[in-house]
Order: structure tokens, then C-alpha cells, then sequence
């Protein structure tokens, strides 16, 4: 059995950890083109592994599952935040719980959530001046954030709007600092960004108790609830009881963190993309006008709106919201005849692999026509896994792909989106794969777009 692979050496004390935590995107594709599809390399003291191999991943996320945990170097750093939520737990607790959540996420229930996903987007326009710059990215991480409050505590966020989002924003600021720290005590050094963190945390807590409260004085009175909160309420463990309001607060923040920024980013990468391609954006556009003649979109739509999603899914493939997903060895595991020792760092890329030639034709270019159910079928499992696969797939994907179709139809159906400065636009690699200085976009409405055909002829004129 051998363990030679190749990598990149490193310093002696950090291994790679420098130029992974510098330029993370930038690492992981030069480690890919140099060494290869299965590489080692350290991350301080930890062994750490690049998997590029599709059946490897697949090992690792679906049939060897159970020998993997979340790669714990990486969440020890949020155990505060999201505290034993679905997306840190482990084994049989977290087995339980994604049981017990499994119904907040089937379709039945989610296509309740259309209208107020339209409504929520329509409602963001109704401020939006023709011809006017908007930071979409901002905009986007606005609306989602209100849609997944809808649909978790079925209240509109009113007064607390401004407080909620001001916590998520410096929470969410500071976990690129938090996540390369490679001690969880330096998370509690009385630094002034530990200070601001700790008190956006409790703000965050107080305000989602606040939310839990509001829910059970509704259930006393005998109000029903569509929201997600009341499925997890009405929930029972196997001995009859109810989660703990502990229990729920981790299991909230939890859906509130990963439901809305992962949505935000894909749609403003999506506008990005169809501003730097005018043909595809065309082609939406005909689609929506073919399909909807005018009208909302709603949950019956989303079946033959097959265009406007695969745009959706090619963005994913270019601009995957979760990056990098990483797996923590808990007993010695074997990958094509490498021994990968116990609390070793696994990890796999869906940035890699969607740029990958091999798989994808022609890999760097916006191809959403590419997605035909027969390329599907072909590629290989384990190579396009932007939601991760397996048990710990995740449990929010219908939601995320019925909020990205949605939002992009009801946009783009009343406007054009124009990259202001597309040099501006720059990936980076916090926890999840945000625009680095945002995206701004001139909003054209489109009947104005469509009596203006050339809008930059019109500005070459000026
Ligand atoms: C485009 C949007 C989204 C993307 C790309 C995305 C991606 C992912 C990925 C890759 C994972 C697995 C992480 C891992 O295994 O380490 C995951 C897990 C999870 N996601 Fe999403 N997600 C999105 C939207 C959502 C939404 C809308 C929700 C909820 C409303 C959600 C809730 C969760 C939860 C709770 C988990 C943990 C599941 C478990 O471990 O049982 N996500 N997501």
C-alpha cells in the first residue's frame, strides 16, 4: 500500500496552509494542474488530501460515509454559532434530527413558499430606478434573507429586518478570519473582532429566541403555521418529547445561514454570467415570454422553465456557492489503495470539477445549453455535486433551485442587469464563493431595453 503521493511540500511547521489560506481558489487549482487527482499535502500538522477522482468522491460521500465526519478543524471554529444545527452535527444525533427536519423540505410543502418568493423579488424591484446602478449582490443577500425568515418563522421581519441582517452581516464578515485560524482558542482572544462577533452572536440569539417565543404563543393560542419552526416544533423524539428550544435555536440558524447566502451568491453570480453573455440572457428571456406570456412565475412553472435552470445549474458548475467541502477521517480509511489515517483532512472541490476538461467541454465558457437530460445521464457520479451528495446532500436543494429559478425569472422578465465593471468582479473563497467587491449592475427595465436595442451604442453616443 502505497502512501507517496504527490503534493506540494510546504513550509516545515505550516505545511500549505499558507498559500491555502491566502489564495484558496488559486491553491486548490494549482495543486489540481501540478500534482494530479489525488495529492497530499499538510495543513499545519494535519494530513490533508485533494480528491479529483469522481468514484474517490464518491467513496468518501456516499458509500464510505460513515467513516467520515465534518472535517472538524474547519467547524470547531462555529460551534458557537451554529451549535449542534444539521449542518455540524454528527452520527446518531444528527441522523435524528434530519429525520425529524426531513419534512420541512418536501416538495408538497416548500411550493407554498412560491408566492412569497415572487412577492418578496417584486417587491425589491418596485425600488429599483430604471437605469440606476444596484449593488445586486446586497440586494440579493436582502431578499433572500426575507424569504427564508418567511419561511422559517412565517413573519415578515418588520422592525427586526435591519437589526437581524446587521448580525448576520458582521458574523458573516468575520468567519474568512475564523475559518483560517488554525487554533479555536484564538476565537476567544478579547480581540476587537472577537468582541464585535461575540455581541452580533448574542443579538442573533436574542432576536431568534425572540422568533421561537412569537411561535409558541401562536401554537397556544391554536394559530396553525406553514413555517418551518412549526414543522421542527411539532416534531417528537422516538420517547414522545419535543426539541428542546436549544435544539431549535442551532437548528434555525442553522437553515437561516445556509439558506440564504449559498441563494444569494448563486443568483448574483447568475446575473454576472447572462451580463457577460447578452445571447443567453436572450434565450431566457424568450423562454420566460414563451412559457409565462407575461405573467408570474410560479411552483408549476419550474418544470418547463428547463432553460432558465440550467442556467442556474451551469452557474453552479462555474461559481458553486459551497466550494470546497471537507471530510474528517474517523478511522484509517482506504482510497485506491492509499491508507488515509485516522483524523486526516479529506477534501473535494466542486470549483475543481466543474472546470474540469475531461468532464466538461470547452470547461471556462457559459454553456447552459450543455445541461440536456443525455449529458446528465453521462457524466459521471461524483463529478458535478454542487449541493455535496449522499446522506448529508443538502437538505435544502429544491428550496435553493426553486428561489434561484424564480428570482432570475422575475427579474429578468422586468429587467435588464448590466455589469457596470466586470474587472471589479472577482471571486472569493470565504465558506462559501462571494463576490469579492460585490457585483454592480445597471437595472435597464426592459421595455425601455427593448425601444433602446443597444444601450452601450446609446452611451458611445453621449
Ligand atoms: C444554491 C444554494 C445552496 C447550495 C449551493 C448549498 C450547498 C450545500 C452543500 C454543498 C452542503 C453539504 C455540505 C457538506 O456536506 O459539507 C449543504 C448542506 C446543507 N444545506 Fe445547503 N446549499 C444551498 C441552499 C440551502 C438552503 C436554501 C437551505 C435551507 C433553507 C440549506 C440548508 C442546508 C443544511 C441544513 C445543510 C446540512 C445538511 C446535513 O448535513 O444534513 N442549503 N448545502
Amino acid at each position: 500500500m502505497s502512501t507517496n503521493l504527490p503534493g506540494p511540500k510546504g513550509s516545515f511547521l505550516l505545511g500549505s496552509l499558507k498559500p491555502f489560506a491566502v489564495d484558496l481558489l488559486n491553491f486548490l487549482t494549482t495543486t489540481r494542474r501540478e500534482y494530479g487527482d489525488f495529492v497530499h499535502f499538510k495543513l499545519a500538522t494535519v494530513d490533508s488530501y485533494l480528491v479529483s477522482r469522481p468514484h474517490l468522491i464518491r467513496q468518501v460521500l456516499v458509500t464510505d460515509q460513515d467513516k467520515f465526519i465534518k472535517n472538524q478543524n474547519f467547524w470547531k471554529h462555529f460551534k458557537s454559532l451554529f451549535g449542534l444545527g444539521l449542518i455540524t452535527n454528527e452520527h446518531q444525533s444528527w441522523r435524528v434530527h434530519r429525520k425529524l427536519s426531513a419534512p420541512a423540505f418536501q416538495p408538497k410543502r416548500i411550493a407554498n413558499y412560491a408566492d412569497f418568493m415572487v412577492g418578496y423579488t417584486k417587491e425589491m424591484l418596485g425600488h429599483w430606478e430604471n437605469n440606476a446602478e444596484v449593488d445586486l449582490h446586497d440586494e440579493m443577500m436582502e431578499v433572500t434573507a426575507k424569504i427564508v425568515a418567511k419561511a422559517l418563522f412565517d413573519a415578515e421581519l418588520g422592525e427586526h429586518n435591519e437589526q437581524l441582517l446587521d448580525a448576520m452581516h458582521t458574523i458573516e464578515g468575520m468567519i474568512p478570519t475564523r475559518m483560517m485560524r488554525p487554533f479555536a482558542w484564538q476565537d476567544a482572544l478579547p480581540l476587537p473582532s472577537n468582541i464585535k462577533y461575540s455581541k452580533a452572536l448574542r443579538k442573533l440569539n436574542q432576536l431568534v429566541e425572540g422568533f421561537i417565543q412569537h411561535h409558541k404563543a401562536q401554537e397556544a393560542q391554536g394559530n396553525e403555521s406553514n413555517s418551518l419552526l412549526s414543522v421542527l416544533m411539532q416534531a417528537r423524539y422516538e420517547d414522545g418529547s419535543r426539541l428542546p428550544n436549544k435544539q431549535l435555536r442551532d437548528e434555525v440558524i442553522t437553515l437561516f445561514l445556509a439558506g440564504h447566502d449559498t441563494t444569494a451568491i448563486t443568483l448574483s453570480w447568475t446575473f454576472y454570467l447572462l451580463s457577460q453573455h447578452p445571447e443567453k440572457l436572450t434565450l431566457v428571456e424568450e423562454e420566460l415570454e414563451r412559457v409565462l406570456a407575461g405573467r408570474d412565475p410560479g411552483w408549476d412553472d419550474l418544470k418547463t422553465l428547463s432553460y432558465t435552470r440550467s442556467v442556474i445549474k451551469e452557474t453552479l458548475r462555474l461559481y458553486p456557492a459551497a466550494h470546497l467541502i471537507g471530510r474528517e477521517t474517523t478511522e484509517d480509511v482506504e482510497l485506491d489503495g492509499v491508507k488515509i489515517k485516522k483524523g486526516a483532512t479529506v477534501l473535494m472541490s466542486p470549483w475543481v470539477m466543474g472546470r474540469d476538461a475531461e468532464y466538461f467541454d470547452d470547461p471556462l465558457s457559459f454553456k447552459p445549453e450543455r445541461w440536456t437530460p443525455e449529458f446528465e445521464k453521462s457524466l459521471p457520479k461524483g463529478v458535478y455535486f454542487p449541493f455535496s451528495a449522499g446522506p448529508r446532500v443538502c437538505i435544502g436543494e429544491g428550496f435553493a433551485m426553486m428561489e434561484a429559478v424564480l428570482l432570475l425569472a422575475v427579474i429578468a422578465k422586468e429587467y435588464r442587469l448590466e455589469c457596470v465593471d466586470r474587472d471589479e468582479v472577482e471571486p472569493f473563497a470565504s465558506i462559501t464563493l462571494v463576490p469579492k467587491r460585490g457585483v454592480k449592475m445597471r437595472a435597464i427595465r426592459r421595455s425601455e431595453h427593448n425601444a433602446q436595442p443597444d444601450y452601450q451604442f446609446k452611451e458611445q453616443l453621449a
